[in-house]
């Protein structure tokens, strides 16, 4: 089982075994696995039971990987427990293609770290840097850097967002079955005939 749950115990590794093992975990409702370091995950869109307050606790202090299957909190608990330990700040790298599913990872990592920390300000960011695309109805169109600062007791204190790379180009047009970043929209929805005259902001005829 454990060989399964990583895949860099295998005696052979590649491509193909490992879309094979990933596939095969899949089918159960396996949808993380490691591979040493690394956590693979593939995105079920679907709501499986996974991130409730007893996964979370089942995957915090664990002192082995190998204790419970590869999870989403078991790698934000080992930042966090290697951040206490040796003081020194923990980076995590969250990539895949569009609707992998990184900001919902994103998310949990976080909450995992910092139970605390509400999540109230996203809508409110997101909606000047995310859009409806063909892969993702709420599609970030922008990379970004989160930095979360604990005490030394390891309570958040503060927190800092770097963005970068903001597909500008979506302001003036967007691809079909493409929109706008959400603001816009919003924006539309909330201001009355008399504001969306003076700012000029109106529905294209598309959308009419
Ligand atoms: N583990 C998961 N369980 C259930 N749903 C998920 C999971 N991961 C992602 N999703 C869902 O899949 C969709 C796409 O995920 P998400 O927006 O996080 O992708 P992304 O990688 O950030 O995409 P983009 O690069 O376009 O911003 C969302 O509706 C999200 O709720």
């Amino acid at each position: 089982m454990e060989a399964t749950h990583d895949l860099a115990r295998q005696d052979s590794l590649n491509e193909s075994s490992l879309n094979q093992a990933l596939a095969t975990r899949f089918a159960r409702d396996l949808i993380y696995t490691y591979v040493g370091d690394i956590l693979l995950a593939v995105n079920p869109y679907a709501d499986l039971p996974l991130y409730d307050n007893i996964h979370s606790l089942r995957y915090t202090k664990v002192s082995s990987k190998a204790e419970h299957p590869p999870h989403l909190f078991a790698i934000a608990d080992a930042a966090f427990t290697q951040m206490m330990r040796t003081r020194q700040p923990q980076v995590a790298v969250i990539s895949g293609e569009s609707g992998a599913g990184k900001t919902f990872s994103t998310r949990l990592f976080i909450r995992q770290v910092s139970p605390s920390t509400p999540g109230r300000t996203n809508p409110v960011l997101e909606a000047f840097g995310n859009a409806q695309t063909v892969m993702n109805s709420n599609s970030s169109r922008f990379g970004k850097f989160i930095e979360l600062q604990f005490t030394t007791q390891g309570r958040v204190v503060g927190a800092r967002l770097a963005h970068y790379l903001l597909e500008k180009a979506r302001v003036v047009s967007q691809g079909e079955g493409e929109r706008n970043f959400h603001i816009f929209e919003m924006l539309i929805e909330g201001c009355d005939d008399e504001e969306r005259r003076r700012t000029g902001l109106h529905l294209s005829d598309e959308w009419q």
